[in-house]
């Protein structure tokens, strides 16, 4: 390499990542940061290239989720950068740490609005939509750019930070690297320990507790908080749920799980111990008739605007939950807390109810000659019982709802979706950054409607030949695909239902099966797994299969159109 092109912004920006321990990168290259990429490779990283921005910032932000550091992405400027910016926000928006780089316009263009190539201005339309944004105009000033972007991506509640790249960056140089101020930030993300006093409020409260219940939140997975919670969990037998990404912190089959009384556990419970989970739309803003008027809550959250958010918060814990739990769980044992047997009994007796009726529409759905959701999914159980180092990512609306309540979890972490926003379009940008953090298979377990989204990025999993089979469960449309309002005119929601979506992965040397019953569907998995290779499994179903909006329809807003 030129001795002056190791003292340019851009081979800077490389070795501050790489100080940093940030060693993969995200992105769709162009004007003006081709040659960075390039630059970024020849120095040792490894930069993968999607077909659309948000699926790149998507698998960054995945990456920041599974490994605790923050992701890497790289787009161009103005059109390139909007685009990532939607995964931008859905990565603060869910806490995960991610490094969104775009190439910029110069100030003075965007300031006297002379009209640049692409040019918008990129740092001040990022910021509401990120934990915090940056620009670099200087190449001196890299070391501190990228140290203030991984700490802030990672510190406290983590998320999503933009670092603005103008274009004179990239080439601008320093007389010598040591002026860069190039370094690895020191504990990025330091610990955040309770009160003493904080600890003994909420003992009290669980001390007296006739129904308390565990609720364990993403950032329960994300805090790698999962020895002091199984801990909690196997010495007080207090009922646990997890929500969605949250699944796996203490396995879906522990008898503590109340994930199939959900309702009855949530609805009577008289403290509530939340644990990386905010009490938002997902929890019905922490209202009743899902909590009960006089519960009282228990929070353990590192950011404390947190607390109070929805309801009254009556014992804040606020710390990283790794050292807020090393300081809680042994005080609940020294009180010799435990759940009270007739509460667990109550549990217990809802739960077998429950899930009697679940099994016995898995059953009946298998028994069909056609296929359904859960007998489409079904096999993807199977599959992680047996192989619980597999990877689940799966976005949609009813195969999203029925697949998060089929699928048991044994590990913490190996489960991602759509998250807070409930974004679609996430699946293959995080399946592909999933494969390529762990090494490991990846089931994305997709809609038709949510596939899609990012379809094309089955050409990005067949190019890196990564380990990820794509079932898509094809009921020919959003949510369903036989809802037509007006003869002749295809509805709103509707979709091709004869579709042979294996053909995409065929295109670019993938495999691809299309199946239409359960005994299909099996073997089609199992072989795909087997394989290792890029795979699309068609799952047809019917189209009157599935429920508006999933298990979510009661926030669509309905309207009489029957009088029109
Ligand atoms: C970016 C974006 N656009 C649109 C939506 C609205 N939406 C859409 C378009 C969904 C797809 C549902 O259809 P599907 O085929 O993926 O799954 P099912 O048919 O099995 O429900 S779920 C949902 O909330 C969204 N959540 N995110
Ligand atoms: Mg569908």
């Amino acid at each position: 390499m030129a001795d002056n092109t190791s003292l340019t912004g851009a081979s800077l920006l490389v070795d501050a990542l790489q100080a940093n321990g940030l060693n993969n990168m995200y992105g769709v290259v162009g004007i003006p940061v081709t040659d960075f990429a390039r630059l970024a490779e020849l120095k040792g990283m490894k930069f993968y290239g999607f077909r659309r921005e948000d699926s790149a910032v998507n698998a960054a932000a995945a990456a920041g989720f599974l490994t605790g550091k923050p992701g890497v992405a790289l787009t161009v400027s103005a059109p390139g950068f909007l685009n990532g910016l939607t995964a931008l926000a859905q990565a603060t928006k869910n806490c995960f740490p991610l490094i969104m780089i775009s190439g910029s316009s110069d100030r003075h263009v965007i300031d006297l609005d002379r009209g640049d190539y692409e040019g918008i201005d990129q740092y001040n339309v990022a910021k509401p939509f990120c934990k915090a944004a940056y620009r670099v105009d200087r190449a001196q000033d890299m070391g501190l750019a990228v140290a203030r972007a991984v700490r802030t991506a990672v510190s406290g509640r983590p998320g999503g930070v933009y670092l603005d790249l103008p274009a004179a960056t990239v080439t601008d140089t320093v007389a010598q690297k040591s002026d860069a101020n190039i370094y690895k930030v020191v504990d990025a993300a330091p610990k955040q320990l309770p009160s003493d006093d904080a600890i003994d409020r909420a003992v009290e409260l669980l001390k007296n507790a006739k129904h308390p219940v565990i609720l364990l939140g993403k950032g329960a997975a994300y805090g790698r908080g999962e020895d002091e919670i199984r801990e909690l969990v196997d010495k007080t037998k207090i009922p646990f749920l997890p929500m969605s990404m949250a699944k796996g912190v203490v396995p879906d089959d522990s008898p503590s799980s109340a994930a199939s009384a959900r309702s009855l556990s949530l609805g009577q419970a008289d403290v509530v111990l939340l644990i990386g989970a905010r009490l938002n739309w997902m929890l019905s803003n922490g209202e009743a008739p899902l909590f009960r008027e006089d519960a009282k809550f228990i929070q353990v959250e590192i950011d404390a605007t947190e607390f109070d958010s929805n309801r009254k918060i009556d014992a804040p814990l606020q710390g990283d939950i790794k050292s807020v739990l090393q300081k809680l769980v042994p005080a609940i044992e020294e009180a010799g807390i435990k759940a009270p047997q007739d509460w667990l009994d109550l549990i217990a007796q809802d739960s077998k109810k429950n899930n009697d009726k679940f099994s016995a529409r898995i059953s009946a759905s298998e028994a069909k000659p056609t296929l359904g959701y859960y007998s489409a999914i079904e096999p993807i159980n199977d599959l992680m019982q047996k192989h619980p180092d597999t990877y689940i990512v799966s976005e949609g609306a009813n195969t999203l709802d029925i697949g998060r309540n089929l699928i048991g979890m044994q590990k913490p972490r190996h489960r991602l979706d759509t998250g807070t926003w409930g974004v679609m379009g996430v699946g293959l940008g995080y399946a592909i950054a999933t494969a390529v953090e762990t090494g490991k298979p990846v089931i994305a377990l997709e809609g038709d409607s949510a596939f899609g989204f990012d379809g094309m990025e089955m050409e990005t999993i067949c190019r890196y030949h990564l380990p990820v089979t794509v079932v898509i469960v094809n009921n020919g449309g959003i949510y369903n695909g036989d809802v037509n309002v007006v003869p002749d005119q295809l509805g709103p929601t509707v979709l091709s239902h004869d579709a042979h979506y294996g053909d995409i992965s065929k295109a670019f040397g993938g495999d691809s099966y299309r199946v239409n019953n359960y005994a299909e569907m099996k073997d089609a998995l199992e072989k795909a797994y087997k394989s290792g290779n890029p795979t699309i499994i068609d799952a047809q179903i019917p189209a009157s299969m599935g429920k508006e909006s999933g298990h979510i329809g009661n926030l669509n807003p309905k309207l009489d159109l029957s009088a029109l």
